[in-house]
């Protein structure tokens, strides 16, 4: 299949098997010597406008809620269907002027006209928007995927929309439409970040995570090494290519030829091919490794995210232990300090050198850690959240199942320190507190109408 082809996660995908037991009227008929020819003909139109019938029928959206019951549920493969059949259409001069106003540089001189890919993301939608605010041009780029619930998608898509940056409604994949972006707009730089998020979820579904880390990421160099002028590259790889590393703290220097997830193999195998692209091709190619990235408008498939619902609903909240009950925990690093890294490394990030495919010169090829250098337990990640919920957590600990988590992460941000002036400010405490007043705001949940056993109830 050609990969412009290729429906948005083909993972989700997946034949259903007629039930024929249970639906005798729906049996084909069996290929019989004798059986007539005109029945056979009528059978098989009828079968096939049922399926056209059952197809064109089937729900195309969920009603929409803004209450994250379950971001799991979303991520079945009608699910991904369904948002997939939604994407509208691109292309037309109406639509070419709304991408060439988006990302035409304002204010800003010498500024950049950036291309933010999975801008309807949780990272995607902040860098999005401060690179507006200082004045850059900037379009986006989503598919709108069921992995979580997509209304969160559509109303960070509706945030960029009042703040003039207008999200496209596409795969990365769809080689087409990547061309016809570099067509219309001569971009500077591309920020990639779209990508299959999660450690855990590459057990359920392994194949979105090669269809968008591995395949997309191709994709989108393919598109950017053929552009004229090329853009240079910033994308978000993760701190999960550490894996099995035990030298603390993780430096750029470190090993990583040893994941524990297919979450962490599929960006590793990115950082390789961001290696053949600048190698290549000429590109400029910037990774960034981020450290359990959390706040405001963040991902309800993360700890932070689902651990707050689960407090606030009064359900039990299962806190990862490693061998012998050690402590898990993580870099947790606030949302703004991530932008600011991801800003300085678009703002340092070297030009690409290829013109018309061809490579000119040598070009900038960078990995960054982007982490908070202080690793906070899970536990105290709970504790902090209960004081915030002012609700007490129905705490269970639980071995660490073997999913492909870690035990522990901590970055050394000495060359992001150095080459970039990446200095994170924000510490747990402070960040959740902003991510905890958003999370009340944003699905109206007021604090003060608890109920007798302390769980909140929305307003
Ligand atoms: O840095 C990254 O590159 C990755 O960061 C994030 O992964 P993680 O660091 O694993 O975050 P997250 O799932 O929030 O679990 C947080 C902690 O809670 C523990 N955890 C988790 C679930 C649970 O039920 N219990 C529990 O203790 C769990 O063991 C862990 O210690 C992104 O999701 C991923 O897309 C990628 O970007």
């Amino acid at each position: 299949m050609d990969v412009d082809d290729a429906p948005s996660t083909p993972g989700k995908w997946k034949m259903e098997k007629p039930h024929h037991r249970h639906h005798p009227r729906l049996l084909l008929p069996r290929w019989h010597h004798s059986y007539p020819v005109s029945k056979l003909v009528f059978w098989s139109f009828f079968a096939l406008a049922l399926f056209l019938a059952l197809f064109l029928l089937s729900p195309r959206s969920s009603a929409p809620t803004r209450i994250p019951d379950s971001f799991a549920s979303s991520s079945t493969s009608s699910g991904v269907r369904r948002a997939a059949l939604q994407m509208a259409p691109w292309g037309g001069p109406a639509w070419e002027k709304r991408v060439r106003s988006s990302a035409r540089v304002r204010r800003n001189p010498g500024g950049a006209s950036v291309l933010v890919t999975g801008a309807a993301g949780f990272v995607g939608m902040h860098v999005a928007a401060a690179l507006k605010r200082r004045g850059d041009g900037v379009l986006g780029l989503d598919n709108f995927n069921g992995y979580y619930d997509p209304s969160l998608k559509r109303a960070r898509q509706a945030l960029l929309d009042r703040a003039g940056v207008f999200v496209v409604e596409g795969d990365i994949n769809d080689g087409a439409l990547l061309r016809k972006l570099f067509d219309v707009v001569p971009f500077t730089h591309v920020v990639h970040l779209a990508a299959q998020a999660g450690v855990r979820h590459a057990l359920v579904d392994p194949a979105s995570y090669v269809h968008s880390n591995v395949a997309g990421l191709v994709s989108v160099l393919e598109a950017a090494k053929a552009a004229d002028p090329q853009p240079a590259i910033v994308w978000a790889s993760s701190s999960s290519v550490y894996g099995l590393n035990s030298r603390v703290p993780f430096s750029e220097v470190d090993r990583t030829d040893r994941p524990a997830s297919l979450y962490a193999a599929t960006k590793k195998a990115g950082e390789e091919i961001a290696h053949v692209y600048n190698h290549i091709y000429g590109l400029s190619i910037t990774g960034l490794r981020f450290f359990t990235v959390y706040g405001p408008w963040g991902r309800p498939d993360m700890a932070y995210f689902f651990f707050t619902r689960d407090i606030l609903r009064g359900k039990p909240v299962s806190i990862f232990e490693g061998p012998d009950h050690a402590t898990v925990a993580r870099d947790f690093t606030y949302i703004d300090d991530i932008v600011k890294g991801c800003l300085a490394a678009l703002d340092h990030a070297g030009k690409s050198t290829g013109s018309g495919g061809k490579k000119r010169g040598p070009a900038p090829l960078r990995i960054y850690n982007l982490g908070n250098t202080s690793p906070v337990p899970v536990t105290k990640l709970v504790s902090i959240l209960e004081r915030l919920l002012k609700v007490k957590a129905v705490k269970k600990f639980v071995k660490m199942p073997r999913n492909g988590d870690v035990q522990f992460t901590h970055a050394n941000i000495t060359f992001a320190q150095k080459e970039l002036g990446y200095r994170p400010t924000t510490g747990l405490h402070t960040g959740l507190k902003k991510f905890v007043r958003w999370y009340l705001e944003y699905y109206s949940i007021s604090l003060s109408k608890n109920d007798s056993k302390g769980r909140s109830t929305s307003s």
